[in-house]
């Protein structure tokens, strides 16, 4: 497949079609509150809401041939070949009229993350990444009611396990290339979203005293 990356569209990305887009990365771990913070930031500041793991539910519900391979491996907490996710997340960018994309749970390893990259030229404006104790993320997600059948007790250490080893160094490229925002999460969803607002809210400059 042919990558078309614009080379005088510095910092925004272009997507095979040659569509500009803006995307931001939400990274935390699982339990963090990212979607309902999302769910925010599309009110608020006129984002499209893309969840990688809502995508990949999706597509097994489609009853696509990849169904039943995304389905195991979403029990088991690991993480689908990028090459799944990236046609799932191009798809939905270029299906849609906005240009700016909140993209929720993704890139959650270095192959997500390079493969992104590579594919579709495009590095986020930023990483808004949501810092939570695993305890209170556990508490939300035994208590998050959706009927996901990997909000048991056995999952969620596996994607504890994995979010730790596998995600949090994305977090750490982008923490080095000073791309990341991060937010306490473990407070009220309010008080969590004032401190989002904080990011997303134009810089206000600094009057000369
Ligand atoms: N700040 C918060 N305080 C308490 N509960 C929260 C908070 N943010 C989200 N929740 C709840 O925790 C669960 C997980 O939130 P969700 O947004 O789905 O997280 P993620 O997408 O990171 O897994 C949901 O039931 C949600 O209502
Ligand atoms: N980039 C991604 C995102 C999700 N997933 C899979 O989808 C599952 C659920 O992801 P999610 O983002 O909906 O989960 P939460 O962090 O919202 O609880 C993950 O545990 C992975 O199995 C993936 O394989 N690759
Ligand atoms: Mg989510």
């Amino acid at each position: 497949m042919g990558t078309v990356v614009d080379s005088s569209n510095q910092g925004a990305g272009s997507l095979p079609t040659n569509k500009k887009v803006s995307v931001i990365f939400v990274l935390g771990g699982p339990g963090s509150g990212k979607g309902t913070q999302c769910a925010n930031i599309v009110e608020n500041f006129g984002y499209t809401h893309l969840s990688a793991g809502d995508l990949l539910r999706a597509e097994i519900k489609s009853g696509s041939e990849n169904g039943t391979m995304i389905s195991n491996m979403i029990k088991e907490g690991k993480i689908v070949p990028s090459e799944v996710t990236i046609k799932l997340l191009q798809r939905a960018i270029q299906e849609n009229g906005n240009d700016k994309f909140l993209i929720d749970g993704f890139p959650r390893n270095e192959e997500n993350r390079a493969a992104f990259e590579s594919v579709t030229g495009i590095e986020p404006e930023f990483v808004l990444f949501f810092d939570c104790p695993e305890e209170e993320m556990e508490r939300r997600l035994l208590g998050r009611n959706q009927g996901r059948e990997d909000d048991n007790i056995d999952t969620i250490r596996k994607r504890f396990k994995v979010f730790l080893e596998s995600s949090l160094p994305v977090i750490e490229y982008y923490n080095s290339k000073g791309k990341v925002r991060k937010i306490d999460a473990a407070k009220p969803v309010g008080e969590v979203f004032e401190a989002v607002k904080a990011v997303f809210a134009p810089a206000v400059e600094k009057v000369a005293a």
